[in-house]
């Protein structure tokens, strides 16, 4: 006597078979072994998980009436995927349950849960560091545009125009964080889409590997399945035309399909060597929003929040020494503070300015070593907004003339430079006008508290440049 779940299967074959043509029966059909009965419960093998996918998306309806048919109401189906077609594509990677790709195709009887009616997709691991949130992601002027579109992003996925999202901007500045923190908050709001992180790096090996074992189509079809795709570095595409052209197959299929690309690159799309020409036109089809460099006081946030997020407590003047003299790279940022909770604990040394300039001093190496003019002249036209040159012109527009005034004021109480040198560093003015200016100075001091509260805050500012 035949086992039942084979007489259970055939009865629902039966009936897909009469409802669809050969072609498809053969080739969607026919691969697939019942294996087991179980109650009501119809286990059935099929060659992969792109395979059951693509049932899914496309026969649930017959599979659903032909289980009725076989196991009436309450019949159930479970999937398993074989495994002896996949061993090459299982060699694509040696880590352990690392990667959707391979885990979708390698691991040996994947059980998917698969129930009819009610049917669940399978998730993919989508490969995201949970600690990268919008929460602790610091909003400045810097990254403004970028936050709030991601933001959007993750409200509405696919549904915005930004679509793609390209994240630009140099190393450190925060774009893996930001895009992951629009994948994590996607999977909050929508738990049924399918979020993927990869970089551009593990994207190419499995590629690669694909072509090596015959697999492309299954490796873009298994691309095609997501509902938000976040690649990150896309400027590691620059020279391989091979990954270049199914990267773009598989950018307009999901672009078609009003399904979400966030990339993140070191550079701006225009500035991309390498890279044909339709895919760049293609990564400007939605926003280019990039990174800037986080000013001093948004630095000083993010290491506020990290040490919060770490349970300490640094004193005020070390972190305004560290914010002010980490200027390109949170991550280096990060990495000060991680030193100097090291040392203190390693070597049992109080946490203070003399222990921070020693952690930075290993981190940029180009720290001030003294008060210069030219310190002074940048801090303050950085402050005023006023282009640096024109501190040593002769424009007597009022904002510049305080400017200039300010900076001959600080340079001559903060450096031990002589009257005559830093008249000579404002476009060769001579003594009188350096005493001039700083009597201007003080006497505006005098009778204008904020302006007062200004020159503490640039003399701070200026000390802290100092290592
Ligand atoms: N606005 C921010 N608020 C809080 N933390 C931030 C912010 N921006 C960056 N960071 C932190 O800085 C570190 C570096 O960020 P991230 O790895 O995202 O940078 P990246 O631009 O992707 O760098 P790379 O170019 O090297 O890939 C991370 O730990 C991240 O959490």
């Amino acid at each position: 006597m035949r086992e039942d779940f084979t007489t259970a299967w055939n009865a629902c074959t039966e009936y897909i078979k009469s409802n669809i043509n050969p072609q498809s029966f053969k080739t969607w059909f026919e691969p697939i072994k019942a294996v087991k009965l179980d109650g009501n419960v119809l286990t059935i093998q099929v060659p992969n998980k792109f395979f059951y996918e693509w049932l899914e998306e496309n026969y649930i309806d017959l599979l659903k009436n032909g289980l009725k048919i076989a196991l009436g109401e309450n019949g159930r189906l479970e999937y398993q995927f074989m495994m002896e077609n996949h061993r090459e594509v299982g060699k694509m990677s040696k880590e352990k349950n690392d990667d959707n790709f391979q885990k979708g195709f390698s691991t040996d009887e994947i059980k998917n849960p698969f129930v009819i009616p009610g049917i669940k997709r399978v998730k993919f691991n989508p490969q995201l560091n949970k600690n990268y949130t919008f929460e602790n992601y610091i909003e400045g002027d810097c990254n403004r545009l970028a936050r709030s579109a991601g933001k959007a992003i993750a409200d509405n996925p696919g549904g915005t125009a930004f679509n793609p999202l390209v994240i630009y901007g140099d190393v450190g500045l925060g774009k893996t964080h930001l895009a992951q923190a629009i994948g994590n908050e996607v999977l909050r709001k929508f738990e049924k889409k399918n979020i993927l992180y990869v970089s551009t790096e593990k994207f190419t090996n499995q590629l690669i590997q694909s072509i090596k074992s015959n697999a492309v189509s299954d490796f873009v079809n298994f691309y095609q399945l997501i509902d938000v795709l976040i690649v990150d570095d896309i400027q590691f595409l620059a020279g391989k035309t091979k990954t270049q052209e199914i990267f773009f197959n598989i950018f307009n299929h999901l672009h078609q399909s009003g399904k979400q690309i966030i990339l993140t690159s070191d550079r701006a799309p225009k500035d991309m060597e390498s890279m044909e020409d339709r895919l760049i036109s293609r990564f400007k089809w939605g926003l280019t929003a990039d990174l800037q460099i986080p000013d001093y006081e948004t630095r000083l946030a993010i290491l506020e929040a990290k040490m919060n997020k770490e349970g300490i407590d640094l004193p005020g003047d070390v972190t305004e020494f560290i914010s002010f003299n980490i200027k390109n790279n949170i991550r280096e940022l990060e990495g000060v503070l991680i030193q100097l909770i090291a040392q203190a604990s390693l070597n049992q040394r109080k946490i203070d300015l003399m222990l921070a300039k020693e952690v930075i001093q290993s981190f940029v190496n180009q720290l001030n070593k003294e008060i210069t003019v030219e310190n002074i002249k940048q801090l303050v036209a950085e402050h005023f907004q006023v282009p640096i040159e024109k501190l040593g012109g002769k424009t007597r527009k009022r904002s510049i003339v305080i400017a200039r005034q300010l900076s001959m004021y600080l340079a001559k109480n903060l450096t031990n430079k002589s009257l005559k040198n830093i008249g000579n560093n404002f476009g060769g003015r001579d003594h009188s006008t350096v005493i001039y200016s700083c009597k201007a100075v003080q006497d505006l001091m005098d009778t204008d508290i904020i302006f007062k509260d200004t020159v503490a805050e640039l003399e701070k500012k200026v000390q802290l440049s100092l290592s």
